[in-house]
């Protein structure tokens, strides 16, 4: 079984320390604990066992262990990724800061005043991995490149040799629309992938190094305050973890979820719609992962009562043709707050 076996204050570092069947005590330094943020472990259980399968059909995260869904890839380290990648460009994004908030380029024109978190340049994988040695604290660096034709043969036959199986067999079981792109990602230790939502099923394995996962289920969303959705940051909380503003965002200390750290071998399922808060985590070097996104169920019919997710649907829906009817996105705010202040509020 899998339990918290001690969380301990210590330097501003929670030492976590974790026991489980299949693997010996390790002792993986976590960040600081977010104030206001609650949360319980992810279950983690080994991919055969009948109660994972009923999670990820129930719509819940697990991490489950022993699938090998990319079995063929755990020996995929910096060294062998720059010798059989091919010297292909690669997207490699970067940040001041370390945080990662992703942002729709074709959205920025919505909002003039948008001043880009991160940038992203093209480099050979090569080059990557030898700025990631020169770890530089004001130039945080993470390379996300889809795993496509332009890679070398043995990588090829590496994503060739991914457990398929378990991949369909999941997607047929749960009734998951089809696969829509594996994302090769690799993160200097430290970088963060601030609280988001995505549109798609997403079974995440890692390869290397160690992420813990802050996860909220789409029933956090008044919580987490997402940006409007025809800002370029659609989707991305509104709220600073680090320095939360109360005063606009006063829910959000209500927030509960769940955590976990996810290490090599490691899948775990993030369920679409639910929230995610993503950290390479500190002193096990750069950290490779690898997503599986599968496009939405087709929904048949409508069963009452919605669930959280179809809320967030319907929302998305109605403000996307309020904002195409208004035209003018500073008409949004004026127009949502009569439709609801005094009225529904
Ligand atoms: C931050 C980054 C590199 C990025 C920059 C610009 C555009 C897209 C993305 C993008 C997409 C997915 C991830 C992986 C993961 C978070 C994590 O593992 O850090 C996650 O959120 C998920 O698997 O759903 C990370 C990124
Ligand atoms: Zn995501």
């Amino acid at each position: 079984c899998y339990q918290w076996k001690a969380k301990k204050q210590c330097n501003h570092r929670v030492l976590v320390g974790y026991m489980s069947s299949e693997r010996p005590l390790k002792f993986v330094t976590g960040t600081k604990k977010y104030k206001h943020v609650t949360t319980t472990a992810i279950p983690r259980l080994e991919y055969r066992d009948p109660k994972a399968e009923e999670l990820i059909q129930a719509g819940q995260p697990v991490i489950i262990t022993g699938s090998d869904l990319v079995g063929s890839a755990y020996h995929w380290d910096l060294d062998y990724l720059c010798a059989n990648l091919g010297n292909g460009l690669y997207t490699v994004y970067s940040s001041r800061n370390g945080k990662f908030k992703y942002y729709d380029e074709k959205k920025v024109s919505n909002v003039p005043s948008f001043q880009p978190p991160t940038s992203h340049t093209d480099m050979t994988f090569q080059d990557f991995a030898s700025k990631l040695k020169r770890k530089d604290n004001s130039n945080w660096i993470y390379l996300q490149q889809p795993l496509n034709d332009t890679v070398g043969p043995r990588i090829e036959m590496d994503f060739k040799g991914f457990n398929w199986d378990f991949a369909y067999r999941q997607m047929k079981r749960n009734r998951w629309g089809p696969l829509t792109s594996n994302l090769l990602l690799v993160g200097m230790e430290g970088v963060i992938t601030p609280a988001h939502y995505d549109e798609q099923e997403n079974l995440f394995a890692q390869i290397q190094g160690y992420k813990k996962f802050l996860l909220f289920h789409p029933d956090q969303f008044e919580c987490l305050y997402p940006y409007p959705i025809f800002h370029p940051h659609d989707r991305q909380s509104q709220v600073d973890f680090d320095d939360p503003d109360l005063k606009k965002f006063p829910q959000f200390p209500k927030l509960k979820g769940y955590e976990g750290i996810v290490g090599p071998k490691d899948v775990l399922y993030i369920p679409m719609y639910w929230w995610h808060q993503v950290e390479s985590l500190e002193g096990h070097g750069e950290t490779i992962s690898c997503t599986f996104w599968f496009k939405a169920a087709p929904t048949e019919k409508v069963v009452y009562p919605l669930n959280a997710g179809q809320k967030v649907a319907i929302m998305r829906n109605i403000e996307k043709m309020i904002a195409d009817t208004l035209k003018d996105n500073k008409n949004m705010p004026h127009f949502m707050k009569t439709m609801v202040q005094g009225r529904y509020s």
